[in-house]
């Protein structure tokens, strides 16, 4: 199957029909100890460093939990059997083998053990340069649960970097912050997209996600500094207007009585940003349901559907002209790219009429958007290149921030106390007022209940890459063509790395200290990636997610509906509910507090956009 970073498209061997069974002797291998042992270690009682069974939760019904203790519970069945599946070696490949057998054999019949290692070099060659943990097998009977959870069983068991054999496909997948960050950023050229560029093709060409190469270079250079802070500081106004329509939906449901699908209202009000800052076009999608914001939903949905497709159907040529399915996505693309055609030719308009010189921090107070910035400096009108570009940060930008709203909401329905923290800080910081860019500073513990939420509900969950040169991966030689999944579900979750892993506290991100990133987190935290490829909408993001969190939680409570269906992940482009987050939204009764305001001087959190400059000194 695949599953994208913004559609990270991880070709997943969920469908893929395989024998499942490896009938050899059962070999746990640990990757703690040295490999090149030869005895069987199992560490499904103890391993150092990682506890088993950890929790992972992620479950509610009616507003409470199913205890996870209870043998019943399905989620912790779900694991229980997948944990005994993985002890039964089904996923462990045998390391022995004939040679190795034959080896033994001959020794034990008294052969000299230097004629051996003459006969069997290459053997002796594997244990210098140590072999990858291999699990194989089928997950057929977990196809119905988010494929990172099988990977995170998976990594409890063989550790930092195994390699997952499914038939004729394999994968490396990496839970290791040294190697994630040589993969990311220490060897970063070594590497690119893989298969996450081809399956994004239809949509976003080569735009800068899926871009390798000079084509990327140039792309990141020109884009990036679209994003300064004048222009971040502007979008804090458009953050604050697009969530007030959401108030004021959520305000009539209040008044009515109804309860409230919030991840498809999260989607929409991303949307509506996204729109206006990438293009300056209101898609008005929390009022509206225009055709082209269902095209916007048609194209998404394709591209989450070919990530989980076992046959890449698309690809038979005939098949785009019979396919209903084919043809409506091809509309749908058709509109899209006349709409974006539209916006272009208005904004270039704009542009030839405006006297405004461009400079390092241009903007047009009017028209604040990328796509004028792009077009001011120079870009080229007619090029695909910079409609891949646009169609790319809309779908980069929009479902990843509504996922990290939805996982908010629901982390906070589940822990009244953080909810009540977070509720004082912003009636102490905002009163009843817009925020403004200087209360970015001062929304802390906002801030730190983002950073959390990002942890425990990375969005996405596993970042792509394909080997385009051979390297060494910790110890391990590993070749070019190497389809390789940075798992960050189990960097953030890792027992070894963290205290209370599976726990939601805001609390571990001390209040004063830095914005948590990859780099000072060194690479066990990934909410936005690390190296050259870094989201470039970083503090964009950051900044709409507290925006929004800040002004709904002024205004409401929110709890899990009663009689809601149980909140279960499934993954697509991000990590999405299965059926939705079904909330009960109450007004507070409690006025906020008016605080008479002292402004300081707003100073840039450094951290949030450093690594975005140290990106850009990387591409030159
Ligand atoms: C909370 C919201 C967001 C999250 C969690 C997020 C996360 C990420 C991550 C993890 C990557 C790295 C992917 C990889 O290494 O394979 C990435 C890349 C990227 N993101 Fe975001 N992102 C968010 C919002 C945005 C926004 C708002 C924009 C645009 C305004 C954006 C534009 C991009 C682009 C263009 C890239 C590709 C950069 C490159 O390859 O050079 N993202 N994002």
């Amino acid at each position: 199957m695949t599953m994208a970073p913004h559609f990270a498209v991880f070709h997943s061997p969920v469908p893929v029909p395989i024998s499942t069974q490896c009938h050899h002797k059962q070999f746990h291998y640990n990757p703690l100890k040295p490999s090149s042992s030869s005895s069987s270690y199992s560490i499904f009682t103890t391993q150092k460093g990682f506890s088993r069974s950890p929790v992972i939760t992620c479950s509610s019904s009616n507003g409470t939990d199913p205890d996870p203790d209870d043998v019943n519970n399905p989620e912790r069945k779900r694991r229980a059997q997948l944990s005994a599946r993985i002890a039964s070696g089904e996923f462990t490949v045998q390391q022995s083998g004939f040679p190795f057998a034959f080896k033994k054999t001959l020794l034990n019949l008294g052969l000299p053990e230097q004629f051996l290692h003459f006969l069997f070099g290459r053997e002796d060659g594997r244990r210098q340069n140590p072999v990858i943990p291999e699990a194989k097998g089928s997950i057929k009977a977990i196809r119905s649960e988010a494929f990172f959870i099988p990977l995170y069983e998976l990594y409890l068991t063989y550790g930092g970097i195994f390699r997952l054999t499914f038939g004729p496909k394999s994968f490396l997948i990496v839970s290791d912050p040294s190697i994630a960050k040589h993969i990311l950023k220490d060897n970063s050229k070594a590497y690119s997209k893989g298969i996450l560029a081809e399956i994004l093709d239809f949509v976003m060409g080569k735009g800068l996600i899926p871009a390798d190469g000079e084509i990327w270079r140039v792309r990141r250079r020109a884009i990036v500094p679209a994003l300064h802070l004048k222009y971040v500081a502007a979008m804090i106004n458009l953050f604050g207007q697009a969530t007030e329509r959401l108030c004021n939906k959520l305000d009539a449901a209040a008044s009515d009585g109804e309860d409230v699908e919030m991840e498809s209202l999260f989607s929409r009000l991303t949307l509506d940003i996204i729109g206006k800052a990438v293009f300056n076009y209101d898609f008005d999608c929390l009022t509206n349901d225009t055709g082209i914001v269902e095209a916007v939903y048609t194209v998404l949905r394709e591209a989450e559907d070919r990530s989980v497709a076992p046959i890449p159907v698309w690809e038979i040529p005939i098949w785009k002209d019979i396919s209903p399915r084919q043809r409506k996505v091809a509309s749908a693309l058709k509109l899209i790219n006349d709409t974006l055609d539209d916006l272009i030719s208005i904004c270039k308009r704009m542009v030839d009429e405006e006297e405004l010189q461009f400079h390092e921090e241009y903007m047009n107070e009017k028209d604040p958007s990328i796509l004028h910035f792009l077009l001011a400096s120079g870009d080229d009108v007619s090029s695909k290149q910079l409609r891949d570009d646009l169609m790319t940060m809309l779908i980069a930008g929009h479902e990843t921030s509504a996922a990290v709203l939805t996982w908010t909401f629901y982390l906070l329905s589940k822990e009244p106390s953080v909810m009540s923290k977070l509720q004082e800080e912003v009636d102490s910081v905002l009163g009843d007022r817009f925020p403004s860019i200087e209360d970015m500073k001062k929304l802390k513990y906002t801030t730190r209940v983002i950073n959390e939420s990002l942890r425990l509900y990375p969005q996405p969950p596993v970042l792509i890459r394909r080997s385009i040169e051979d390297d060494v991966l910790g110890e391990y030689p590993i070749k070019r063509g190497e389809d390789i999944f940075i798992s960050v579900w189990n960097l953030h979750r890792s027992p070894k790395l963290w205290d209370d892993a599976d726990k939601f506290v805001p609390e571990r991100w001390a209040l004063d200290g830095p914005n948590p990133n990859e780099t000072n987190q060194n690479f066990r935290y990934l909410p936005f990636g690390g190296g050259p490829r870094k989201c470039v909408g970083d503090m964009f993001a950051s900044y709409e997610t507290v925006v929004a969190l800040a002004m709904l939680v002024r205004r409401f409570n929110f709890q899990i509906a009663l009689g809601a269906p149980p909140v279960e992940m499934t993954t697509g482009a991000t990590i999405h509910t299965t059926q939705g987050l079904k909330m009960t939204v109450t007004r507070r009764m409690k006025p906020p507090v008016v605080p008479s305001l002292q402004m300081a001087n707003f100073e840039v959190d450094s951290s949030l956009s450093l690594s975005d400059k140290d990106a850009v000194s990387q591409t030159k």
